[in-house]
């Protein structure tokens, strides 16, 4: 099965496993993550379960201490007092451990939203690239993020209410057995029904909301779509926020019509089967008053019952509503657990160190790549050979599959055949860390970090981050130093307009910054992927002439449109439909007369 596909029990007994199996669990982890509080959590539970029963045989001490009062006179006063007394101080315990328990919960949903935060967060970045293409995986984050902070407490809270409902309601058969087996038994028939219906209830609310999450998540897209400043200006432009708005109703409306029709289904169940649990109290009723009728049961006794049957009616609903919580619960932490299982797809997986930077030469040997889902490869059969510190430019009409090439060369796309090694070692048996300690890459849709231009450059290399000359030399080397200057707080400036006192940037300025987060990490191998796209002509001519100096002893991959980069390039790969058409120098292949003779010349025309 697909390892995003969310389980549902089908039968009851696959329903009970998977919730025994999921609750152990839970209960496992948060016992791991918060021992003290839970253990203290547990007592605390324990004790509340048992006050109702105490409370039931208070009560019928105090009606008896009572009419002993009326019979008895002035000589029954002090046990009545006695007996009032340890009631009312029953009742102040009851509320300090309820307050108490509150507290003790909000500590609990803390420390677990802490380490189910954390852990969740860090899976998500450990994930495959591809992986986090798949729309299956973007439902299932959804409902693994929804209630994180709640859910694990709720989990043990349900469990713990069954528990004490359980606990509680021996405690009533054993006092209605006193009276009447029959009055025990009558108590019994009401659980049925209430489990029944609830457990049906909780299921088909989590299937439904298995089936809403992608019409949810579409909803949210087309919201996002009117509130967020990327893209406010087309939907200002292009008119669009009608539209938009439009689309958000109809989603939100089709996924509020399923949950309407599944509410009336569940309301007409509810009540018919609410209505079996009051026929069945209106018999025990019936009987009762047959036993008192009859003079089997003292005033006293018959206030107690009544109050039992009253008590066991409210903690019965509450068990059941506990038990079917239980259920849709497990359902959500099953995900959680799947979610934080899901295979580390790391394309480089294994052990070995990658070798010195003069002995790594690349090659690229008959390499093929399809992206899942898709039906043809968008790499064909690709072979080169670069030598350490050669420099490369990756060219081809839009959508030849210059990125994707320059992805599975950094390890972040696992190849569906051939090989990449880095010398010598296939790629994916160099160890993952160490590999990409040794890679650098901005993409066309690089980052801009809403933190301080430190930051933004620093993050390639945390441990010089706060290196001042490092900062200064990797600035100039991408014309970032032009304009930090005039920065209110040089490098501690706030960048971006997300956060209070953020300094917004030209969108050429932030890619000037992303190449000095290339240049800062230092690494033998970088790709540049458009790196000059948003950069006036005076900065990218800058950035051109000094390449050759900037990129020294560094293998460095040029992915452009802008063809002016090859003349300084010791190899053009020519991409077209996936496949490599040619490949030399821009001498060689002005020579060649081809593909790449034929873009140069066109390019080269608007300038002439
Ligand atoms: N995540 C993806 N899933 C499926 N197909 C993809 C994905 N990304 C890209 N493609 C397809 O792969 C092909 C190559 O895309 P790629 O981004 O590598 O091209 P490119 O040469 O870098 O294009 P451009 O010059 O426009 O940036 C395209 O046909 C594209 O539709």
């Amino acid at each position: 099965m697909n390892q995003m596909t969310p389980l549902i029990g089908t039968t009851a007994i696959s329903k009970l496993m998977l919730t025994i199996r999921t609750s152990l669990r839970m209960c496992g982890t948060l016992f791991r993550v918060v021992p003290v509080s839970m253990l203290i959590f547990t007592i605390c539970e324990i004790i509340i379960a048992l006050l109702p029963v105490v409370q039931i045989v208070m009560t019928a001490a105090l009606i008896e201490a009572v009419a002993s009062l009326i019979h008895e006179g002035h000589s029954a006063l002090a046990s009545a007092q006695r007996i009032l007394l340890l009631q009312v101080s029953l009742w102040i315990g009851q509320l300090a451990l309820d307050t108490y328990v509150r507290y003790l919960a909000s500590k609990i949903k803390i420390n677990m939203m802490v380490y189910f935060g954390n852990r969740t967060a860090a899976k998500s970045a450990k994930l495959s690239l591809l992986q986090l293409e798949n729309h299956a995986y973007y439902d299932l984050q959804q409902r693994v993020a929804s209630g994180l902070e709640h859910r694990s407490l709720l989990f043990f809270q349900s469990i713990v209410q069954i528990g004490q409902a359980i606990i509680t309601l021996i405690g009533f058969i054993i006092i209605l057995a006193k009276f009447h087996i029959l009055l025990a038994l009558g108590m019994l028939l009401f659980i049925i029904p209430s489990l029944y219906m609830d457990i049906k209830d909780s299921g088909f609310r989590f299937r439904l909301d298995v089936e809403q999450t992608p019409a949810k998540r579409k909803a949210d897209y087309y919201f996002n779509l009117l509130a967020s400043r990327e893209w406010a200006k087309e939907v200002r432009i292009f008119g669009l926020s009608d539209y938009f708005a439009k689309q958000w109703v109809a989603n939100y409306r089709s996924n509020a019509g399923a949950q309407l029709k599944l509410e009336r289904k569940m309301s007409s169940f509810k009540f018919g089967m609410g209505s079996l649990v009051l026929v069945i109290l209106g018999g025990i009723s019936a009987f009762l008053l047959q036993l008192t009728m009859a003079g089997a049961i003292t005033l006293a006794q018959f206030v107690a019952i009544v109050q039992t049957l009253i008590s066991v009616q409210g903690n019965l609903r509450s068990m059941s509503a506990s038990v079917a919580g239980v259920y849709e619960l497990a359902l959500y932490a099953n995900d959680l657990f799947r979610y934080l299982e899901l295979e580390e797809e790391a394309e480089t997986r294994g052990e070995l160190s990658p070798p010195a930077p003069e002995k790594s030469d690349i090659v690229a040997e008959r390499i093929t790549f399809q992206y899942p889902h898709m039906e043809k490869p968008v790499l064909s059969d690709i072979s080169f050979r670069l030598a350490p510190g050669q420099k490369i430019a990756i060219v081809g009409e839009n959508g030849a599959g210059k990125s994707t090439l320059a992805k599975c060369l950094l390890g972040l796309y696992p190849l569906t055949s051939g090989t990449i090694t880095y010398g010598g070692i296939p790629i994916q048996e160099l160890q993952p860390e160490a590999f990409r300690g040794r890679i650098a890459a901005i993409f066309q849709d690089f980052v801009q970090y809403q933190l301080t231009l430190r930051e933004n450059i620093g993050l390639s290399n945390l441990a010089y981050m706060h290196d001042e000359s490092r900062l200064q030399a990797a600035a100039a080397k991408a014309g970032v130093d032009e304009f930090a200057g005039a920065l209110p707080q040089g490098f501690d400036t706030e960048l971006g307009y997300k956060f209070f006192g953020g300094h917004e940037l030209s969108f050429g300025q932030w890619q000037k910054i992303a190449i000095s987060r290339a240049f800062f990490k230092n690494s033998e191998v970088m790709v540049l992927d458009e790196p000059t796209a948003a950069l006036d002509p005076l900065a990218e001519a800058a950035l051109f002439e000094g390449i050759a100096k900037l990129t020294q002893g560094k293998t460095t991959f040029f992915i452009s449109h802008r063809l002016g980069i090859c003349r300084t390039v010791d190899l053009i790969l020519v991409l077209h439909h996936g496949h490599l058409i040619e490949q030399g120098t821009h001498d060689e292949l002005i020579a060649l007369n081809g593909e790449y003779a034929k873009m140069f010349s066109k390019q080269a025309e608007w300038y002439q």
